[in-house]
């Protein structure tokens, strides 16, 4: 557990009957033991008094991925940056397809590759079609559209039956927490592969999260309504008049040390809760460690937009940073962290885990 700018070994500090039910060398116990020991658990951290002994400074561990990534989903709910990939991927056609208002837009991705924050991310290699080409063939080569994308993940905890949905207001039973994620992503393999299938090797070769995630019940301060939706969804997805599932996380991308942009994870169309009751609605069951992530996080404001190709407008516009480094995508050796706090129950704000890359060479 998380203790400032500690690390707390939580096992050997809790009461045996409670720390026999979660132990482990990750999460997995934890998220599969349910809810109601999550709030047991969350009693008794609220008035534990840690012994010195099980505290450590965060520069003496080494941080792992949290939880055994069983399947990976991610989803496509912000509005502002699918009508912005819209325009800048399919100009002359409307900036959102048919079905966007319906249902939460989403694919599934590749678990095997999900990796914790501070590892490398290797610059992947593969086809794209040169914008110089005269002919429309691809060439093969390390991507020259290296991305990133600003994202929430949310982590299953208790699994459900194959052919039973889960429906809104099962939401708390099954999701644990929250954690950051960034969905690297090759812009021009994207591009060449990904109709009418969806994406496919552009982003598949890394996903980084935060080796830390916050559970559900430390963000009941950052609840708030979504945006309006019009038109009003069909009935498995319409949470009027529910307890509102949008969350006021503020985020926070940095490159090389800068701050480029500020998406407001508050603003986005569909909640998590829509996307689990979507994901499960045809009976797909969930298992313990499934993560589904938000899509992008883009607001409205151009400063708000969670991705290199919405803020450099597909390298059009190239950004200059403070230290007067100019980019349009990567650039090896270039280092992404998101960030994001949100309010905390008994007043002022929690800082989630931070998710950090480093681009190499392919
Ligand atoms: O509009 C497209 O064709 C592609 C969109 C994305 O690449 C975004 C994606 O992975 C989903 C998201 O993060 O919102
Ligand atoms: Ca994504
Ligand atoms: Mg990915």
């Amino acid at each position: 557990m998380r203790y400032g700018d500690r690390v707390l070994d939580l096992a050997p500090a809790l009461d045996r009957a409670l720390s026999e039910r979660v132990a482990g060398p990750n999460l997995d116990r934890l998220l599969a033991a349910g809810r109601v020991v999550w709030t047991e658990l969350a009693a008794a951290v609220a008035v534990l008094e840690p012994p010195e002994e099980h505290l450590h400074d965060l520069a003496d561990v080494r941080l792992r991925l949290p939880f055994t990534v069983a399947d990976y989903v991610d989803f496509y709910s912000s509005e502002h940056h699918a009508r912005n990939l819209g325009r800048i991927l399919r100009p002359g056609q409307p900036e959102l397809p048919a079905s966007w208002k319906h249902l939460p837009v989403g694919y599934h991705g590749r678990a095997g590759t999900v990796v914790v924050s501070g590892t490398d991310v290797v610059r992947p290699r593969g086809q794209r079609v040169s914008t110089s080409s005269t002919t429309g063939d691809p060439v093969f080569g390390p991507t020259v559209k290296l991305d990133i994308e600003a994202e929430v993940g949310f982590v299953v905890g208790t699994p459900s039956a194959l052919g039973t949905p889960v429906p809104l207001g099962a939401f708390a039973d099954h999701v644990f927490g929250v954690c950051l994620v960034n969905d690297w992503s090759a812009r021009d393999i994207q591009a060449w592969e990904y109709q009418p299938l969806g994406p496919f090797l552009g982003k598949s070769f890394a996903t980084s999260v935060s080796a830390w995630v916050t559970p559900l019940s430390a963000l009941e301060a950052a609840r708030v309504a979504p945006p309006p939706r019009d038109p009003r969804p069909l009935p498995y997805l319409d949470d009027t008049g529910a307890s509102p599932y949008g969350l006021d996380l503020r985020l926070a991308v940095r490159l090389n040390g800068h701050l480029v942009a500020e998406p407001p994870f508050a603003q986005m169309y569909w909640t998590a809760a829509q996307q689990l009751a979507h994901l499960t609605v045809n009976g797909a069951s969930l298992r313990t460690g499934d993560l589904f992530a938000s899509g992008t996080v883009s607001g409205p404001e151009p400063h708000q937009r969670g991705s290199l190709v919405e803020l450099s407008w597909n390298g059009t516009e190239p950004i200059t940073l403070p230290d007067g480094s100019v980019r349009t995508f990567l650039e090896d050796g270039d280092e992404v962290v998101i960030t994001a706090t949100a309010p905390a129950v008994g007043g002022g704000s929690l800082e989630l885990g931070e998710v950090r890359g480093r681009i190499v060479p392919g």
